[in-house]
């Protein structure tokens, strides 16, 4: 590695570090990735995904990768370089990107992504700052998560940044398909018009949510995703949300560019076109007439403002004990301890039954009911069926004087709530005995 002069860091990402380095030889600027993990065998690091697929590589929307060195057990990845991630730019941003910046930077992405599901790869990780930037190019990066086409279902299960995550993801469906990025393309085409994330969940409950909000609830008749996940949605409700207008949302885009949205962010995973259908669409071969002309570039910013998703945590991690359940719900709406000490304070005095309401600022008129159930609430015991069942409702309750903080409010459970529910995420031992 003494070829490369390493200059300064660029990111620290969770397979490695990543320098910004001068390449002695031809003084070339590149970047190196040091893997965390070390590597005892030369062969060991040829079965890595991101090797796998990057090798079989070649477009100029997708990273090149130009060398791999083992020193000391130690792996290096050196790539082109490039100037900054479409996060970055995002951040940095303080009007809108017009939507022929927008077109511009999308097509490549959609030609790069396009390559890739052709190579027989999906990249499961899509996000702004897996899209690295240098002028107007754009390009893929980050395989570490990258699959094989032909490798065959059940997938396991794999931890995305949560806000790109498709529902069938969400759901931990075991054979999902490269429509996965599909959706993260449209989330980011989303983002991209109003520099903020579309679905910024602060929990998969919750990023479930806040898709549901927007989109509303799936069509039965095409909505398949149920079918192979450990997680289900049941939607028994008689009230029904209606899905917002993406053009009220994202007032600046024209109407190709909602439709093309709208297409992507499909609940059905079948129903999402795919890159090269993407890029045959209106948004690409039209002139863009933009329906509202922005004054203040930041009217359109959604309530919450651009940052990292927060830790993660899975329901699924946390036992059928009802502490256990309230404890992992606590943590899955906002993982923060003084928030949780207040939570677990307020809840001594109200019996075992309790719900809690996120802050949702864009529903604080429908606040998100999380409720905790054991079997024998709904009438039915079954002790196999023991397990954790999450409601969101829409239900109007007033606050009746328990502690209020930010970020939650208390309020015990009511009878109606069991009549009204429209959503219910269950684990998989509690089918058809939620609510
Ligand atoms: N070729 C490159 N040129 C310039 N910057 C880069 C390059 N590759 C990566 N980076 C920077 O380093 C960051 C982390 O890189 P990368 O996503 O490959 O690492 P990672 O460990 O896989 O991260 P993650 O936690 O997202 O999986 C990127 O977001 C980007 O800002």
């Amino acid at each position: 590695m003494e070829r490369y002069k390493i200059l300064k860091e660029l990111g620290d990402g969770s397979c490695g570090h990543v320098y910004k380095a001068r390449d002695m030889r031809t003084s070339e600027i590149v970047a190196v990735k040091r893997l965390k993990r070390k590597f005892c065998f030369w062969e060991e690091y040829t079965n890595l995904r991101e090797v796998k697929a990057l090798r079989k590589m070649n477009h100029p929307n997708i990273i090149k990768l130009r060398e791999v060195v083992k020193e000391n057990n130690e792996l290096f990845f050196i790539f082109e370089y490039m100037d900054c991630n479409l996060y970055q730019l995002i951040k940095e941003r303080e009007k809108p990107f017009s939507e022929e910046e927008i077109r511009c930077f999308m097509k490549q992405v959609l030609q790069g992504l396009s390559h890739v599901h052709k190579k027989g790869f999906f990249h499961r990780d899509l996000k702004p700052e897996n899209l690295l930037v240098t002028n107007d190019v754009i390009k893929i990066a980050d395989f570490g998560l990258a699959r094989e086409l032909s490798s065959m279902p059940p997938y396991t299960q794999y931890v995305s940044t949560r806000w790109y995550r498709a529902p069938e993801v969400l759901l931990q469906s075991l054979c999902y398909t490269p429509a996965v990025d599909m959706w993260a393309i449209g989330a980011i085409l989303a983002e991209l018009f109003t520099l903020t994330p579309i679905f910024p969940g602060e929990s998969e409950i919750d990023q479930l949510y806040k898709i549901y909000c927007i989109l509303g609830m799936p069509d039965s008749t095409c909505f398949t995703i149920g079918a192979n996940n450990s997680r289900r949605l049941d939607f028994v409700g008689h009230e029904v949300v209606p899905p917002m207008k993406l053009s009220d949302i994202i007032p600046n885009a024209s109407t190709e560019a909602i439709d093309l949205i709208t297409q992507l962010l499909s609940w059905d995973p079948s129903r999402r076109p795919d890159a090269d259908q993407s890029l045959q669409h209106p948004f690409f071969h039209v002139d863009t007439r933009v329906p509202h002309s922005l004054s203040d570039p930041f009217e359109l910013k959604l309530s919450n403002k651009r940052a990292k998703p927060n830790l993660e945590l899975k329901l699924h991690d946390f036992g059928p004990d009802p502490d256990d359940c309230f404890l992992g719900l606590t943590l899955a709406v906002k993982p923060s301890v003084s928030n949780l000490d207040v939570v677990q304070n307020a809840s001594r005095g109200m019996g075992k039954n309790m719900l809690f309401c996120s802050d949702f600022n864009d529903h604080s008129d429908q606040p998100v009911f999380w409720t905790l159930l054991s079997p024998d609430q709904n009438g039915v015991h079954n002790p196999a069926e023991t397990s954790l069942s999450l409601s969101f409702g829409s239900v109007q309750h007033q606050p009746i004087g328990v502690p209020q903080t930010t970020g939650f409010s208390f309020q015990p459970l009511q009878p109606n709530i069991l009549t009204t529910p429209f959503l219910t995420l269950s684990s998989p031992y509690q089918r058809g005995h939620c609510l």
